[in-house]
């Protein structure tokens, strides 16, 4: 990204004048202007966490701003300071879990955007739409196929063209809980041994990214973190946790080989009957197997002086779900996780699998990536292999990018989709033919922060 944008944003829906931004790449020399930002857009500081520390975890060959050119100067500030930033994002190469052939499953590279935020006095006048567009396109230049993100609310990306791919479902288990998951995981989950460490120090956090990027490869809808976001993501700054234990990296090992981990806290406190009431919070846990997911949960839900447990990031049909006894047990709570945008339309629906044959004409609209806006004919044989290429026959079926985006990761079924208005048939029985297709075997787990 070494482009710069000349022009100027375009106001939408208030008729206050627009200030002249220009898009710009961002460096380490920006920090005082990133974090002046950073401040006012999510009002929250980690205390005693120095700027450098605070921005150790972007990757500056993808952060770029929305700076100010005029009106100038500003009430206030240095003469010969640098304008200051409207809006502000960034984006890490990652990876995500789809579909693969005939019920496999295949990690992908993901452009997953973050720190998406613009000053508060320069909302509503197209700023995060600039940078969106932005976003795409160089995405595009890139080669990257797929991208995700984390929405810090629901209704801002769906125009976009992303679509919410999967859902992230808090478990709150009782302590004691039996985890009732039959005898022949009984016995696999024994020969699982588990121990923890801190999880800030170098060592843990290698460990941890080893132990997380092999649990992604066997679980559906699983974003991964490339290695260099490793080195930097659990530095756990004591200020900053105040009075909290440090972040804990529990590890599932089978034979010496790791096969999961879990990252979590305890949070100690007393109950008025004067019983131990504290709580463990689990930040992630994953493995490689289903024996191992229920060692470190049998783990997590004995430890002497808590109560309860909470589990975030986990799936609609997760096994710890039903070990802990269904939904009513559990507390379940659920939210949007990952939305997804097919940046390439074609290279995107060739690069998952599906699972059944399916031959269909994709009217696909896109206004904000204008190369997918076509048809497109996605071809896919017995073997579960797409090949999706540009076509002028007569389209099957009519739908936005955002809706392909949702069923990506063989969830939020197109069928469904077609029921809610979103996806528009032109031939009876093509919809149901590629949301069979699309589906997963299982519901995707819900994305890690990021
Ligand atoms: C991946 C992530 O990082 S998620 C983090 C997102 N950041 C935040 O929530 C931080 C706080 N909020 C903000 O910084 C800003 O309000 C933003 C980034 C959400 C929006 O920036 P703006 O420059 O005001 O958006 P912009 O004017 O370009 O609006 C683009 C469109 O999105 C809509 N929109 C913007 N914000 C919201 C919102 N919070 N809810 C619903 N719609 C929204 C606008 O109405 C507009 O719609 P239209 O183009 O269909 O008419």
């Amino acid at each position: 990204m070494n482009h710069e944008s000349p022009e100027p944003t375009t106001p939408v829906a208030d008729d206050r004048p627009a200030p002249t931004t220009r898009l710009v790449d961002l460096g380490p020399g920006d920090a005082e202007r990133i974090m002046a930002l950073e401040h006012l857009v999510w009002f929250e500081i980690a205390q005693g966490v120095s700027t450098e520390d605070n921005l150790a975890e972007l990757d500056f060959e993808r952060t770029r701003g929305a700076e100010i050119i005029s009106p100038t100067p500003r009430l206030g500030a240095a003469a010969d300071a640098a304008p200051p930033l409207a809006g502000f994002f960034a984006s890490w190469p990652m990876a995500v879990t789809a579909p693969g052939p005939r019920g496999a499953l295949t990690r992908l590279p993901m452009n997953g955007l973050t720190w998406v935020g613009v000053h508060p006095d320069t909302r509503r006048r197209g700023i995060l739409r600039q940078m969106m567009t932005d976003h795409l396109h160089t995405a595009h230049e890139q080669g990257e196929v797929v991208a995700g993100l984390q929405a810090a609310e629901p209704a801002i990306y769906g125009r976009f063209g992303y679509g919410a791919a999967s859902l992230d479902v808090t478990l709150t288990i009782a302590r004691g809980t039996d985890l009732s998951a039959g005898d022949e995981l009984d016995r696999a989950a024994e020969q699982v041994s588990t121990h923890f460490v801190p999880a800030g120090t170098p060592e843990a956090m290698e460990a941890i990214q080893r132990a997380h990027v092999s649990a992604a490869g066997h679980t559906l809808g699983a974003v991964t973190r490339n290695d260099s976001m490793a080195r930097v993501w659990f530095r756990d700054h004591p200020s900053a946790r105040g009075s909290k234990e440090p972040l804990q990296a529990m590890f599932a090992v089978r034979d010496g080989e790791p096969t999961g981990y879990a990252l979590f806290r305890r949070t100690a406190s007393w109950g008025d009957d004067g019983l131990p009431s504290g709580k463990v919070l689990v930040r992630e846990i994953g493995a490689s197997d289903p024996a191992s997911l229920l060692a470190l949960a049998r783990r997590l839900v004995d430890f002497d002086l808590t109560s309860t447990v909470s589990l975030y990031g986990r799936g609609t049909d997760d096994p710890l779900l039903w070990w802990a006894g269904g939904p009513r047990q559990v507390g379940l709570r659920a939210h949007d996780s990952l939305w997804v945008r097919l940046v390439d339309v074609d290279a995107a629906l060739t690069a998952r699998g599906y699972a059944a044959p399916v031959d269909v004409v994709l009217d696909v609209v896109d206004p904000i990536c204008p190369w997918n806006e076509r048809r497109w004919r996605l071809t896919v044989g017995e073997d579960g292999v797409g090949r999706c290429l540009p076509t002028d026959d007569e389209p099957d079926l009519r739908l936005p990018v955002a809706a392909l985006g949702a069923a990506f990761l063989g969830s939020r079924p197109l069928a469904a989709q077609a029921v809610a208005g979103v996806v528009s048939e032109r031939h009876t029985g093509t919809v149901a033919e590629l949301s069979r297709a699309m589906r997963g075997d299982v519901e995707p787990i819900a994305a890690i922060g990021f």
